[in-house]
């Protein structure tokens, strides 16, 4: 490729140099009943900085993403969802990168890393390309939704709070929804990791009429909760349409959210798990949950204790829910 090539406006628009970071929450998908629709950010963020080079493919990874795990090619997620951003704008293959990321949201544990990474390479992407070929925050939902498979974590990602997110002939559509102020996210999140993909081949293909009838009033009951009515975030965020399905893959994670709820806290799986989300209705709820968490969790005696038979570690975090989602700032050497 021609240095030319590599600075053509009508393409890139950013010439070489240019530095695009992307500050790029975490979410939970399906927040209970809401399954592969509802969806909230959480403030956790992983920074995501791409910068234009004259060739070459670099990396410099920090945190979760720096275990083996992770491919350092073109292969790496934030890369595969900065290719599907040019390939839906017609604009070819990506120009030599590097990438840096601080990765604090963890893998493999229901909260939406693989959205946050996929929304950072389709926002990185499009604040590359020249306005003319950029594509609009639908295309971008598009793109992200299509990546992921299921709109309810890329929706809050980008737009923070709370999305009731759907699809409609092949194309998903968001609509965010005010979240009251005292609504404060507590989560638990174990040593140990469930894929999504793994999760979701878990489920049935069908479910019984009174199972879709119990969620659907559950899930329009946790949009009321959520937007005001936070005192009836237990009943709201029951589910019978995946978790009951999925405790099998995490039964730590299904007896502390079960021991939770007994004790009147609204505990739920988060996304496909395996972290225990707990909605509380304001600072002193937070903290008894969190304080409940570690007792049920140091009880030897409850599943909640141990995994394939090593003890689990739950590390518990009083987080909030952010109203603004990834953020991206552009700057040139
Ligand atoms: N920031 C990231 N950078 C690169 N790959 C990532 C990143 N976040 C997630 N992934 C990929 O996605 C996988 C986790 O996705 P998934 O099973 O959907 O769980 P999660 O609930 O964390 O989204 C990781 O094992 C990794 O392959
Ligand atoms: N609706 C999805 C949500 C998956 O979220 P993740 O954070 O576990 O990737 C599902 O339940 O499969």
């Amino acid at each position: 490729m021609s240095e030319a090539h590599l600075n053509d406006p009508a393409r890139h628009g950013a010439p070489v140099g240019t530095t695009v970071t992307v500050e790029v929450p975490a979410s939970t998908g399906n927040v209970g009943p809401g399954f592969d629709s509802l969806g909230l950010a959480l403030e956790c963020r992983d920074t995501v900085r791409l910068t234009r080079l004259s060739s070459g493919l670099e990396f410099d990874l920090h945190g979760e993403a720096a275990g083996g795990g992770v491919p350092r090619t073109h292969e790496h997620l934030v890369l595969r969802a900065m290719q599907a951003a040019y390939d839906a704008a017609g604009a070819g293959s990506l120009p030599p990168l590097r990438l840096e990321a601080h990765n604090v949201i963890p893998h493999g544990r229901g909260m939406g890393s693989s959205a946050s990474a996929v929304v950072a390479g389709v926002l990185a992407a499009n604040a590359f390309l020249s306005a003319a070929s950029r594509l609009t925050p639908d295309e971008v939902l598009q793109v992200c939704s299509r990546l992921e498979g299921h709109p309810d974590n890329v929706a809050p990602t980008l737009l923070g709070g709370l999305t009731v997110s759907y699809e409609e002939e092949g194309r998903f559509h968001s609509v965010p929804v005010s979240v009251h102020p005292d609504v404060v996210p507590v989560v638990a999140v174990p040593d140990f990791e469930v894929a999504t993909a793994m999760a979701r081949g878990l489920l049935p293909d069908t479910v019984a009429h009174r199972t879709a009838a119990v969620n659907a009033g559950r899930a329009a009951l946790l949009v009321s909760a959520l937007g005001g009515r936070p005192e009836l975030l237990l009943p709201a965020t029951f589910d019978l349409l995946h978790q009951p399905y999925r405790a099998q893959a995490m039964a730590p994670s299904a007896e502390l959210m079960t021991r939770l709820r007994e004790r009147g806290h609204a505990a739920l799986i988060s996304g496909a798990g395996p972290t225990v989300l707990t909605l509380v209705n304001g600072a002193e709820e937070a903290e008894r949950a969190a304080a409940a968490i570690h007792e049920i969790a140091e009880d030897t005696a409850s599943p909640a204790h141990s995994y394939r038979g090593q003890p689990v570690s739950w590390r518990v975090q009083i987080l909030q829910v952010p109203r603004e989602g990834a953020k991206v700032t552009v700057s040139t050497q």
